[in-house]
């Protein structure tokens, strides 16, 4: 099972930091492009290259990458090879993938998201679901008939996925905040998050079903760890958000588990401020991330090394 690989990872690399792989060309240095211009590379093989490196100076440090599939469509035809070309990259270096789609759709619908991206689409005989992840985000306010079709293929086929609860955003509370019947519409995606977890419990006593929770919202993080306690959660808003360390603690569990922390722009655009290559300052951000995390664990007693 993929939570069961991920924890692992996470042991392994004693890092709980997922590093977002959204590329953009306007932020990439002007060096790297006009070279790979010069070179005549595709925009796809200018996207990927830019992933590479990132991955290539992060891999033996994280146990996990998140590319947001918006950053690939925006490209088109050629973002979306990059993206395809990314995934198989980053699983080849050991690194657990998740996909960033925030899918979902009519149960019918849903169904094809879930075969896109966690299932096995074949054509003559060939697996044709390019996108094959371990991962993805899901928008679970359409209702439990859409979120159920993604459950049955990771029932299958082991992959995980995470239900957007509450998003790191300055407007999540709009809806995810409001009450009905005493009860925040984020706690009822929390209960449907436990009702859905049957049979995903892996061996280190984590299901398979997640819930996205922003760094932005440290008590609703706190509150959050408890509602769905054997859930992991994906924490997006460290760094250029203006998440810490110390605001991501209240997510982790007794274990030293149970929260994986994303940073993108403040990871794969770190040469700006540590003035190194891309690769080279990326490493460094990672680094300097993984301390003030496992120290701000420490303070609380939930390191877990
Ligand atoms: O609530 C959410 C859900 C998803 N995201 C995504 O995470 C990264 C954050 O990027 P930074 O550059 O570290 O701010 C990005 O892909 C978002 O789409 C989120 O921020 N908040």
């Amino acid at each position: 099972m993929i939570i069961d690989k991920l924890i692992e990872k996470v042991d392994l690399k004693k890092s709980h930091i997922v590093v977002g792989l959204d590329p953009r060309i306007e932020l990439m240095p002007e060096n790297f492009i006009s070279k790979k211009i010069r070179e005549g590379a595709s925009l796809s093989n200018i996207l990927f290259e830019f992933n590479k490196k990132i991955i290539d100076s992060v891999y033996d440090l994280v146990p996990a990458v998140k590319p947001q599939v918006a950053y690939y469509e925006m490209y088109g035809i050629e973002g979306m090879i990059a993206f395809r070309d990314t995934i198989k990259y980053a699983k080849e270096k050991g690194l657990i993938v998740i996909s960033d789609v925030k899918r979902s759709d009519i149960g019918s619908t849903s169904k094809a998201y879930s075969n896109a991206h966690l299932g096995k689409v074949l054509f003559s005989g060939k697996q044709v679901n390019d996108f094959k992840t371990d991962a993805v985000t899901i928008n679970p306010y359409l209702g439990s008939d859409t979120v159920k079709e993604f459950i049955e293929d990771i029932k299958e086929d082991g992959g995980m996925i995470f239900l957007l609860v509450k998003t790191s955003n300055k407007s999540s509370g709009e809806i995810q905040d409001r009450i009905s019947n005493n009860k925040k519409i984020y706690e009822y995606v929390c209960a449907s998050i436990n009702s859905f977890a049957d049979d995903t419990l892996g061996k280190n006593n984590y299901h398979s079903i997640g819930a996205v929770t922003g760094a932005t919202y440290s008590s609703e993080l706190s509150q959050i760890r408890k509602l769905i306690p054997r859930s992991y959660l994906l924490v997006p808003g460290y760094g250029a958000q203006g998440g810490k360390g110390s605001d991501v603690v209240s997510g982790f569990n007794k274990d030293g588990l149970g929260a994986l922390v994303n940073s993108s722009r403040g990871i794969i655009y770190a040469f700006n401020r540590i003035g190194k290559n891309i690769g080279e300052s990326a490493r460094i951000a990672v680094k300097e991330m993984n301390e003030d995390i496992n120290l701000n664990l420490k303070n609380v007693n939930k390191y877990r090394w």
